[in-house]
């Protein structure tokens, strides 16, 4: 996303939380008011003690009490209302990013790594403070704060009020440089960042893995990278920003020396009061702040938008159809499956190439063929995950890939791998149906046989699962997925079966439950138990992305080579 594109983006916010806005700059406003009236307060009082006024003294400096404590008031709310503001801009952001990245269509997550969406749904939108707060009120602060102290300074001294402006647009220049240099070394270190997660979330995942193929040494030599990676870019960057506060402290320092050297000679010559000098000295910094200021602003703001950038990106993604407005929602199936030459790539190799599969309602289908023939794909282009790229998929007389309606509510899906997430034991079964009661959830628990061994957890249903909680064996995670696939009561169900070996009695209770979850079903099985294969009612054998044949055990065992051979290894591989 462009720089329009994030004000664009952004501006809904600030128009919404206006009032905020208006009342930090009404207190910054005052903030340079109360900077004059301290120079005034400094020229006064030492006037008075020059001229040996101790009663204008003494009550200068009960007004100094006053000014202090305005001052405390002052700097306090501006912190306090500006960061609140920004913070909960910021969690308004990460709260609309996440929700436009549940949407998004599976492919987004297949060509991102983990730990670049998680550094952009969060780190990047931390880094977009600057463009939130402080540095859009800076950009106003400032030139208002140069503005009123010229005024204040040309009623002093003129000449010396405009000698101190010629150094400004110098420190403007420098800043534009920097700025962009700056910018550009940002965007690379957040990806750095992104990196680095990506390598920690890799770890963490496949810690058992790397430890069994003794990979230690290989993750360390990889992260070490990506943090020298994102170490030279830090190193680069702070150079960057090292020279150019060097540059700005010595355009402010020049103009200091100048104006006190100027402004000590004409205190001399008896044009310029004593108080009129501490006066011009301790205001110069609102006048020359404005021009190094302001170039510190605009590097600032480059990185939060280069931060913004990255976090918007995942705004510019298209959202799956399926999300768009207006969906019909489908909820019954009437007749027929069909996919119609069907033609898939997932990158420039084809993986399904002229399927054609009728399934009737009610019919139990098996999906079998070697590894990589193309048998999940088919699942998923039914669940609209992917969309094919020729022919079409229809659901009774509605094409699913064009995605006129929405038709998830039709189906039931339980995945090889059984995912938990970091919640208690009824919530990851809940998840099968938010609104579902307790008793239901009992229920689809002693049907998936789930309920034996949830008792018998330290805090029964209540106990923790997945991340920082109890792990369970593949088998209990399995009967997990069964139990959320019995509380889903859904018209088409389908069952990618799990090929890991499972003890004989937890086998024969998921094929139970597994038998009972089918019951009035239309039911497709990517199958790898040859139970499942020979009790279906049609067999569709795939290989290398194509349907080699279909039909029944019977058929096919005494009329096709391919499945015959196939199914003699199935056999071996189980006994
Ligand atoms: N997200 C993806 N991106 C790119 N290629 C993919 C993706 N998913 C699968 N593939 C490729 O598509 C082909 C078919 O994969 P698919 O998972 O459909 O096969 P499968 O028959 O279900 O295999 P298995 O029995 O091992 O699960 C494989 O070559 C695989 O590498």
């Amino acid at each position: 996303m462009d720089s329009k594109g994030i004000i664009h983006y952004l501006l809904p916010y600030i128009k919404k939380y206006w009032a905020a806005y208006f009342l930090v700059f009404l207190l910054l406003a005052s903030g340079v008011g109360l900077d004059l009236v301290f120079a005034m307060f400094l020229k006064t009082t030492t006037d008075a003690a020059v001229n040996g006024d101790l009663q204008k003294v003494q009550l200068m400096l009960l007004s100094g009490i006053v000014l202090m404590i305005c001052g405390f008031i002052i700097n306090y709310f501006t912190k306090v209302i500006n960061a609140k503001n920004v913070d909960r801009i910021k969690k308004e952001i990460k709260i609309d990013l996440f929700n436009h990245f549940l949407r998004l269509p599976l492919s987004y997550v297949d060509r991102n790594r983990s730990g670049d969406i998680i550094a952009r749904l969060n780190n990047d939108v931390n880094g977009m403070s600057g463009i939130l707060g402080n540095d859009i009120f800076n950009l106003f602060r400032h030139p208002l704060a140069a503005a009123v102290t010229f005024v204040y300074l040309s009623t002093i001294n003129w000449v010396l009020a405009i000698l101190c402006l010629f150094l400004g647009p110098l420190a403007v220049v420098t800043g534009y440089f920097f700025g962009k240099v700056i910018r550009k070394n940002s965007k690379k270190q957040q990806e750095a960042v992104a990196d680095i997660q990506s390598t920690i979330n890799d770890s963490i995942f496949g810690f058992s893995l790397l430890r069994s193929f003794q990979l230690e040494q290989h993750f360390s030599k990889k992260y070490t990278a990506t943090i020298d990676n994102a170490y030279h870019y830090e190193v680069k960057g702070a150079k960057w920003s090292a020279a150019f506060n060097a540059t700005s402290s010595t355009i402010g320092s020049a103009t200091s020396m100048i104006s006190l050297g100027l402004g000590a000679l004409f205190v001399v010559k008896g044009s310029m009061t004593v108080g009129e000098l501490i006066a011009f000295v301790s205001l110069l910094s609102n006048l020359t702040t404005p021009f190094t200021g302001l170039s510190a602003v605009w590097t600032n703001i480059q990185k939060a938008m280069a931060a913004g950038e990255r976090a918007l990106e995942i705004k510019s993604e298209q959202v799956h159809p399926v999300f768009i407005q207006g969906r019909r929602v489908i909820e019954n199936f009437t007749s027929m499956i069909s996919f119609q030459d069907i033609n898939f790539s997932y990158n420039d190799v084809e993986t399904l190439k002229g399927i054609n599969l009728e399934i009737n309602i009610g019919e139990t289908v098996a999906i079998v063929g070697p590894s990589g023939s193309g048998k999940s794909t088919l699942v998923k282009l039914l669940l609209g995950m992917y969309s094919p790229h020729n022919g079409k998929i229809m659901i009774d007389n509605e094409v699913v890939h064009h995605f006129q309606s929405d038709f998830r509510p039709l189906f039931s899906y339980v995945p090889q791998e059984s995912l938990l997430f970091s919640d208690s034991a009824k919530n990851n079964i809940k998840y099968g149906n938010l609104i579902s009661s307790d008793d239901e959830i009992l229920t689809a628990a002693k049907l998936s046989y789930s309920d034996q061994f949830i008792q018998l957890l330290e805090d029964g249903y209540d106990t923790k699962l997945g991340e920082r909680g109890t792990s369970l064996s593949g088998g209990q995670r399995q009967k997990i997925a069964l139990a959320r696939a019995f509380l889903k009561d859904v018209p088409i169900l389908i069952l990618d079966e799990a090929t890991s070996s499972l003890d004989y009695v937890s086998e024969l209770q998921i094929r139970q439950s597994v038998q009972e979850l089918m019951v009035g079903k239309t039911t497709i099985i990517i199958a790898h138990r040859v139970e499942t294969i020979k009790n279906a009612d049609k067999i569709v054998v795939m290989n290398e992305g194509t349907i080699v044949d279909q039909g029944t055990h019977e058929h096919l065992i005494s009329n096709n080579l391919f499945y015959q051979q196939f199914y003699e290894t199935m056999v071996t591989g189980q006994t």
